[in-house]
C-alpha cells in the first residue's frame, strides 16, 4: 500500500488523475474531458484509453484479465524491450520491460486537457543478468484525444548495444474478419505462422484466420478501415521501419478466450527482426507510436 500511497500523494490531483490497485497491480487512472485511460506502473503499460469523441475503446484489452506481478496484462500496450519476440536462449518472450515496475517521473497536464506520463527504468543486477548493457529507458506518453507514445532508449555504458524493440499495440475493432488494414501494401513481410517465410504483400490486408506477420520496410502511417464501427484507425509511427500484424483466431495465448479475438488486432510500431537499432555509447534512440481515430462517412 504504501507505493500506492505515495504514488497519489504525489501526483494525483484530486480530479482527473488517481492511482488504484487491481489484482496486484497499480494503475494510474485518467479520465479527463478528452479520455479516458488506465497505465500500469509495471511495464509502464497502457491498458485502456478511449477519447472523449468514441463511444468504444479504441485499445483494446481481455474482458477479463489477470492483475499479477511478473505477468504482462493481456491487451493495451505493452513495451517489448530489448527484444521483440522469442530470445535464443531465454524462455521470455518480448524482452523483461514488460513484467517490471517502473518508476513515474513526472505528470503534466496540458491546457487542452492532455495528461503526460513520464516513466523510467534503469538496469539493475536483475536486468544485467539477463542483458548485460546498462540502460535508461523512457516512456513517454500523451493520453488525449490522440494517443502518442515515445520509448526512448539511452545507452548509459562504454559499449554499443543492438535492440530490437515493439510498442505492442493492441486495438479494437468491430469485426477482425471485416477490416481492412491500408499502407503496408507493396512490402514484404516474414510470416511467423510458416516459419518466418518471407512472402510479398499486394494488397491491403484483410484477416480470414490467424495472421502472425512482421512488415519491412514500413515506417508510413497504417490505417484500420473499420465498417462495422464506423471508423478508421491510424497508427504513425516513428524510428520504426517494421510493423506487426497479429490476430492469433483460435490459437489465442493466455489471458485471452478464443472468442475474445474477434473483435481485436493488433498493428504495432516496431523494430523486430533484421530491423535492429545500435545505440552507441551515450547515444539516445526513439521509437513512438500516434494512434488516432475518425470517423469513416
Ligand atoms: O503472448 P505474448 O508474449 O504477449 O505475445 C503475443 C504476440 O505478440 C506479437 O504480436 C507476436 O508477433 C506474436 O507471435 C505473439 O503471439
Amino acid at each position: 500500500m504504501i507505493a500506492l500511497e505515495r504514488l497519489n500523494q504525489q501526483f494525483a490531483d484530486g480530479k482527473h488523475i488517481a492511482f488504484v490497485k487491481i489484482g496486484e497491480l497499480i494503475l494510474a487512472k485518467i479520465d479527463t474531458s478528452v479520455a479516458r485511460a488506465m497505465v500500469a506502473v509495471q511495464g509502464a503499460q497502457v491498458v485502456e484509453w478511449q477519447p472523449a469523441h468514441e463511444d468504444l475503446p479504441v485499445v483494446w484489452r481481455a474482458n477479463d484479465p489477470l492483475y499479477e506481478t511478473g505477468k504482462s496484462i493481456r491487451g493495451g500496450v505493452p513495451i517489448c524491450w530489448p527484444w521483440f519476440g522469442d530470445h535464443p536462449t531465454l524462455t521470455l518472450a518480448h524482452g523483461f520491460v514488460r513484467t517490471r515496475d517502473w518508476q513515474l517521473m513526472h505528470v503534466h497536464t496540458a491546457p487542452d486537457h492532455t495528461v503526460s506520463l513520464h516513466w523510467r527504468i534503469t538496469d539493475s543486477p536483475d536486468t544485467l543478468a539477463l542483458w548485460p548493457h546498462t540502460f535508461e529507458l523512457d516512456a513517454i506518453m500523451h493520453i488525449g484525444s490522440d494517443l502518442r507514445i515515445q520509448l526512448v532508449t539511452h545507452n548509459t555504458g562504454p559499449e554499443p548495444f543492438s535492440i530490437t524493440q515493439g510498442l505492442h499495440t493492441y486495438l479494437k475493432v468491430g469485426d477482425a474478419r471485416s477490416i481492412v488494414i491500408r499502407g503496408l501494401e507493396a512490402t514484404y513481410y516474414l510470416d511467423k505462422l510458416k516459419g518466418y517465410a518471407r512472402d510479398y504483400q499486394d494488397d491491403m490486408i484483410t484477416i480470414h484466420g490467424a495472421v502472425d506477420r512482421i512488415y519491412f520496410g514500413t515506417n508510413h502511417a497504417v490505417e484500420i478501415e473499420d465498417g462495422e464501427l464506423d471508423r478508421l484507425i491510424q497508427i504513425d509511427k516513428e524510428g520504426s521501419y517494421s510493423t506487426v500484424v497479429w490476430n492469433p483466431d483460435d490459437r489465442v495465448p493466455s489471458g485471452m478466450r478464443p472468442e475474445e479475438s474477434k473483435d481485436m488486432v493488433c498493428v504495432e510500431a516496431v523494430n523486430a527482426a533484421d530491423d535492429t537499432v545500435s545505440v552507441a555509447p551515450d547515444e539516445s534512440r526513439i521509437l513512438g507510436t500516434r494512434i488516432s481515430t475518425r470517423r469513416l462517412t
